[in-house]
């Protein structure tokens, strides 16, 4: 057994096999000690060289039992190796060393070489011994560790055997116990055994109950298949039946008042035959009267009687067809009183019927009448949406229609202007210029003065003012005058003090004044510009030339800026409660000028429509780029439908100064706000209702908005007014109480003599 192996639990063979081995050794070790008997191994070996030298000294044996001499061996060498054909000849070893005469030299030599070889031998010998003793010494060694080895592993097969002997003890007990234990499994695997049988018995049941249901539930399925067709049938039976009973029920109605009416004449024929009954029995009663005054009668004939039979009996036959008479109609009365009773009762009966019925009928009307009462409940929310969404498209309608009416009117404006104009500018232009590069005293001039008053439609004062006409010597107004019959130059005297006629004064004459002023122009920062003649065509011209040739320079440059400068058109920002009228009065501001204001071309998110154009109706712009500029803060407003974003720029603003218009802003309240926050030094002119009743009214009248939106625009419009009454809110304020009021006071404020707010 090695080291580190663990203790077998039974001894094993290999145990035996070294105590075996043990045993052999110690027998070796013993044999020792007689070496003459047994040689051993170890031990012939250590004594050799002592026995080969015996042996070298030993006679040779004569039964030849013993030791082979060595010169025998040797000479059995020798033989080997001569010659055979000598060999043969040769004596034997042992008579070479006995007669050594046979060649003097020769044993001698061969006994040397045996002394040799005897010695090489003995050293060998002696080499081995040496080796063998190591080998002896560390077989011993060896046999030493591996006995202390075996006392280990038989100490350790101990152990082993007494902790088999436990655990073999401990086997045996959990055997008993696994018995018992296992006797118990084995009667519970049997009990569930059975018991899965049972189960796979309930289990093949079920899957029989399962498929048998899935028949069924298929079957069911296919019968609610049926059934909801019944059922969609008979709910549309059931719509056309309530529908039907609806009608009925407005039948039943009509027929209900109808027999209540009847019931009511019944009631009244009753209570006629009431009375009438009543009336019977009082002529019943006086006819009983009356019998009992004809039994007195009787009384008094039976007295009579006796006087008088013959009257008896006629006066009893008279009786008795009186009470005939009276029985009669009694029985009539009363017939004819049940048969009424009778007929009113079957009435009464067929009219309560009647009522049952349509009571039911009316009960299962309400229930309809409730059913489709909750139907309009829950649609009533979507009539409000559509009556909502009717009311936006009317608006929307009615703003197309403002639109419309604005494009068209912009159309004609610029089929009817445009033209012209180009062709007055065109003309003018050329005139002027040439007027400038003509000599002051060149007559021409005079004729291009004219033409341009023709071409401008300069009435006779402004005529005059110009200096093409001496008071009270002009033609018809708006008639070209023929530019070759001057009155008189424009560069004399006379006419440069008419013409400065407002107390100017310089001496300079209109061409002059013209060409300083273009001078002038042409060293501002901005460079030469174009002038925008149809400015020129503005009514008021002339008064402007007036005072600009009146030295007013600074007026003229406030006008100049307007047409030149964009910095100087401000946009005009207008806000006011919704329904005040601001788009009422710009309307008329646009038509008075038309050319003077322009509204920003909005920013969308949305693809263009057929037919729109990037620009023009809209400016079309990614969706990055929007809440990009968005979050720079770019937008006045901007705000979020159906998905796409709207929004009007400040840049889009700014681009109406650049084609030298005013863009006007229609904005609310947070507009205005932030348009405060932007550069564009706008005005802003705030619209007021005269009072939050008329402003109500005003939103009423217009017929735009519904209960909700009305309400919401009132308290913006609270909200709006509060803001307005905060200093600086605004510029302007104007009241529309009066249209015409309001909107001169806006257009002056707007038109701000000419200026248009410019501040330059
Ligand atoms: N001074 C006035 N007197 C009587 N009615 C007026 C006056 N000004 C405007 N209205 C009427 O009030 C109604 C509302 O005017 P308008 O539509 O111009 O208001 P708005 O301020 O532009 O409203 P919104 O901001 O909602 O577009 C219109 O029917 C208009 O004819």
């Amino acid at each position: 057994m090695t080291e580190g192996n663990p203790p077998s639990a039974a001894p094993s063979a290999k145990s035996k096999k070294n105590k075996k081995k043990a045993a052999k050794v110690k027998s070796e070790s013993k044999t020792d000690e007689h070496p003459e008997d047994a040689p051993a191994d170890l031990d012939d070996l250590v004594n050799e060289p002592h026995d080969t030298n015996a042996n070298l000294t030993q006679e040779p044996q004569p039964n030849g039992t013993g030791p082979k001499p060595i010169d025998d061996s040797l000479a059995d060498q020798s033989a080997n190796t001569e010659d055979p054909v000598t060999t043969t000849d040769a004596p034997s070893g042992t008579d070479a060393l006995t007669n050594p005469a046979s060649d003097g030299t020769e044993p001698k030599d061969r006994f040397d070489a045996l002394v040799r070889d005897r010695d090489s031998l003995r050293a060998e010998v002696a080499d081995m011994r040496k080796s063998l003793e190591e080998i002896q010494s560390k077989h011993t060694a060896d046999m030493e560790a591996l006995q202390h080895k075996l006392d280990d592993s038989e100490s350790k097969k101990e152990q082993a055997e007494t902790q088999f002997q436990k655990l073999l003890e401990r086997v045996n007990t959990i055997k008993s116990q696994l018995g018992e234990r296992l006797k118990e499994d084995a009667e519970e695997l049997a009990l569930a055994r059975s018991q899965i049988e049972d189960l796979e018995d309930e289990n093949n049941n079920l899957k029989d109950q399962l498929d048998s249901k899935s028949t069924q539930l298929l079957e069911l399925s296919s019968d609610s298949a049926e059934k909801d067709k019944e059922l969609s049938t008979l709910r549309d039976r059931t719509n056309l039946s309530q529908q039907n009973w609806l009608k009925e029920k407005e039948e039943l109605l009509e027929q209900e008042s109808y027999l209540q009416s009847e019931f009511e004449q019944a009631k009244e024929a009753m209570h006629n035959w009431e009375v009438l009954a009543m009336e019977e029995r009082s002529i019943r009663e006086n006819l009983n009267e009356k019998v009992g005054d004809l039994e007195e009668q009787l009384s008094s004939l039976r007295d009579a009687y006796e006087r008088a039979t013959d009257e008896r009996d006629t006066q009893r036959s008279t009786v008795d067809g009186l009470q005939r008479a009276l029985q009669e109609i009694q029985l009539a009365r009363k017939q004819e009183l049940r048969e009424l009773v009778e007929s009113s009762d079957a009435q009464l009966e067929d009219l309560r019927r009647s009522l049952r019925e349509a009571q039911k009928q009316a009960a299962d009307a309400e229930n309809g009448l409730r059913s489709a009462q909750e139907e309009i409940e829950r649609v009533r929310p979507f009539e409000k949406e559509v009556k909502e969404k009717n009311l936006l498209i009317g608006k929307l309608r009615h703003e197309a229609v403002t639109l419309n009416d604005h494009l068209t009117k912009a159309l004609r404006f610029l089929k009817k202007g445009k033209p012209e104009d180009n062709v007055d500018r065109h003309i003018v232009t050329n005139h002027l210029l040439h007027f400038l590069a003509l000599d002051r005293s060149d007559p021409k001039k005079f004729q291009i003065l004219q033409l341009i008053a023709a071409l401008l439609g300069w009435n006779d004062e402004q005529r005059e003012q110009a200096g093409l006409a001496r008071p009270g010597t002009s033609s018809m107004p708006g008639k070209l005058r023929i530019p070759g019959i001057p009155l008189r130059t424009p560069s004399t005297p006379n006419l440069a003090t008419e013409f400065m006629d407002n107390g100017a004064s310089s001496k300079e004459t209109l061409a002059e004044l013209w060409s300083n002023f273009l001078e002038q122009e042409a060293e501002r920062p901005f460079g030469p510009h174009r002038i925008d003649i149809s400015f020129l065509c503005m009514p008021h011209f002339t008064s402007y030339l007036r005072t600009f040739s009146a030295s007013s320079r600074p007026l003229l440059r406030g006008i100049h800026s307007f047409t030149m400068a964009p910095a100087a058109f401000r946009p005009i920002v207008i806000s006011g409660p919704s329904g005040t009228g601001k788009s009422t009065l710009l309307k008329r501001l646009f038509e008075e000028y038309p050319d003077t204001f322009g509204f920003s071309i909005s920013e969308t998110t949305r693809s263009p429509r057929p037919g729109e154009q990037d620009g023009r109706e809209y400016n079309f712009v990614t969706k990055e780029a929007f809440l990009d500029l968005v979050a720079k803060n770019g937008f006045i407003e901007h705000a979020q439908f159906g998905g796409n974003f709207y929004g009007t720029s400040v840049q889009a603003v700014k681009n109406i100064a650049e084609k030298k218009r005013i863009c006007i802003l229609d904005i609310e309240m947070e507009g205005v706000k932030q348009v405060k926050r932007t550069d564009l030094q706008a005005r802003f002119l705030f619209l007021a209702p005269p009072s939050l009743e008329v402003l109500e009214q005003r939103l009423r009248g217009r017929g735009t908005e519904t209960e909700e939106s009305l309400q919401k625009r009132l308290a913006q419009a609270r909200n709006e007014l509060e803001y307005a009454k905060q200093p600086g809110a605004h510029d302007k304020i104007v009241v529309n109480d009066d249209l015409e009021k309001a909107y001169i006071e806006l257009r002056d404020w707007v038109v701000d003599g000419g200026k248009f707010g410019a501040t330059q």
